[in-house]
């Protein structure tokens, strides 16, 4: 057992997919993996572990926001080995060229959180993407003949604070979406030289203020999920 999960040794895969919602990773487990165990209910943040096409695949949710990821990213890596890890979550638009149902895969995460000033002081560190999780990702999106967008999304500690004109600016930058824990994954990852991506589908647009319906939101979390499934027996 770690702090915050109820996981025994060996109870967790080495590839781990990361939804933000505990319901989503029971929802994934049930759907898509053979033989789901339930490892943590600890917080009712659910874990899982399965089988998907004969390989061992866990699914844990994180929570919304940076600190929530961070505590159980860390806990994966530094005490059950986990070496993989996708997170699998929803964002908002910024952009003209993004649209909702887009499927995002975030090359790196700009931030407006504190947390990797404390980390590493006078920097302004460069949260990216695994480059070999990111080009078999992408390759398996297109293959299902995905809306793909690649690029740079914002990770943000506020989901409703942010103005207009701060979204203008981070779409200026080419910033893609906004999501709030792409940024810890990226960081955290790196630390332990081990390997992290971020897929999210559109949910919303941020300007136009349209998002996407619950039929057009499972079917998008479908297509995204088999992505991610796919990326994870692959590495
Ligand atoms: O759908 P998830 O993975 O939770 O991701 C997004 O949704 C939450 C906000 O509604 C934040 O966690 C944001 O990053
Ligand atoms: O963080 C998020 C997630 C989805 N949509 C948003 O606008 N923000």
């Amino acid at each position: 057992m770690s702090f915050h999960l109820a996981a025994k040794q060996g109870e967790v895969a080495e590839t781990v997919l990361l939804p933000g919602d505990p319901l989503r990773a029971k929802y994934i487990a049930e759907t898509y993996l053979e033989n789901p165990v339930c490892y943590n209910q600890v917080r009712g943040m659910f874990g899982y572990t399965g089988v998907y096409k004969g390989k061992q695949i866990s699914v844990q949710g994180t929570g919304m926001g940076m600190p929530s990821i961070s505590i159980y990213i860390t806990e994966l890596i530094e005490e059950y080995g986990v070496k993989h890890l996708i997170r699998i979550g929803t964002c908002g638009s910024i952009h003209p060229h993004v649209k909702v149902m887009d499927l995002i895969l975030a090359m790196s995460a700009s931030t407006n959180s504190g947390m990797n000033h404390k980390r590493l002081p006078g920097i302004d560190f460069a949260p990216t993407a695994d480059f070999d999780l990111l080009q078999k990702a992408y390759k398996i999106a297109l293959e299902k003949k995905q809306s793909i967008q690649v690029g740079s999304v914002f990770t943000s500690d506020f989901f409703y604070e942010l103005s207009s004109a701060d979204y203008k600016l981070l779409a200026k930058y080419q910033m893609l979406a906004v999501e709030m824990e792409t940024a810890a994954l990226y960081t955290i990852a790196a630390k332990h030289g081990v390997k992290a991506l971020s897929m999210l589908t559109v949910s919303d647009h941020v300007f136009t203020k349209e998002m996407i319906s619950s039929e057009q939101k499972e079917k998008m979390l479908h297509d995204m999920f088999e992505v991610a499934l796919e990326t994870a027996v692959s590495v």
